[in-house]
């Protein structure tokens, strides 16, 4: 069993536990401003900022981190979006973090985590989520497709998770216009940014899509060289937590885009 075969088989048990009950999160109404949009503008790397105490991969990264001084630290050093971790087991998140964090913030917020039911979908807007995750490798085509509808419904943006060229065919033949490249093989944790390249070069860039690069990203050179194969944005958890200055670490990743029209 890999760790996203044991992450998955622990969310169809929160699944029947959220199913028994309404979700009772009330975050503020907020018009957020869409990611899409967001990660359309300007002519420098876009940093969706992440919420993590915890990973499968290296254990406690910041235990004692609190999500709203965080998420406000993330904003005002210019985040284009923050992502909150709601996964308790693997992640200690919450969707009582995603809450909070939403209350205290007014960018695009991305609420983390590994969906592959509709009720997931309905807690993180509760909870103040404006964008949602979907990992193809997570799910098969049908029900990919059916979460994807179901939060465009709900007015939700949606990034959708690839790791090789055949997710990202399946990505695109749903109608994905916010796709991601997780650097991070989510069954053996070995990150390659290479990965980002490798994906790049079959992805159709136009104006109607992104693309973004997770995970594994630390220093500018590693932010240079995901822009260089075409990415808007990336995805930074790690780096950014054990950061003593928010704002550095996060503007040393804003590089220029290349002036190539993508
Ligand atoms: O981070 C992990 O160890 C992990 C393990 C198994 C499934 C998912 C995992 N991480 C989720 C993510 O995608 C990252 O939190 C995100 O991309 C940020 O990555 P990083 O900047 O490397 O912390």
């Amino acid at each position: 069993m890999t760790i996203l075969t044991k992450i998955l088989a622990q969310k169809a048990v929160e699944i029947e536990q959220l199913k028994q009950q309404a979700p009772t999160y009330v975050a503020d109404a907020k018009q957020r401003p869409s990611l899409f949009e967001t990660l359309n503008t300007t002519n420098r790397l876009h940093v969706i900022a992440e919420m993590k105490r915890a990973s499968p991969s290296k254990g406690l990264i910041a235990e004692g981190a609190n999500p709203v001084a965080q998420g406000m630290a993330y904003e005002q050093a210019g985040a284009a979006c923050i992502s909150v971790l709601t996964d308790e087991c693997f992640f200690k998140g919450s969707f009582e973090d995603l809450q909070n964090v939403a209350n205290a913030v007014s960018i695009p917020l991305l609420c983390k985590d590994f969906v592959i039911d509709e009720v997931q979908i309905d807690y993180a807007k509760a909870a103040g989520a404006s964008v949602v995750l979907l990992i193809v490798a997570a799910l098969d085509d049908m029900t990919l497709q059916r979460l994807h509808d179901y939060a465009t419904s709900l007015d939700l943006d949606i990034l959708v998770e690839t790791h090789n060229v055949d997710e990202l065919h399946r990505a695109l033949r749903i109608g994905a216009k916010i796709i991601g490249v997780n650097n991070r093989n989510l069954h053996d944790f070995s990150i390659d940014l290479a990965h980002t390249e490798d994906i790049a070069a079959h992805f159709p860039f136009n104006e109607e899509r992104i693309f973004i690069s997770e995970s594994g990203i630390w220093t500018s050179e590693d932010a240079a060289r995901v822009a260089k194969a075409g990415a808007k944005a990336v995805l930074v958890g790690e780096s950014l937590m054990r950061s003593d200055s928010v704002q550095s670490a996060l503007q040393s990743l804003q590089v220029p885009l290349l002036a190539v029209k993508r």
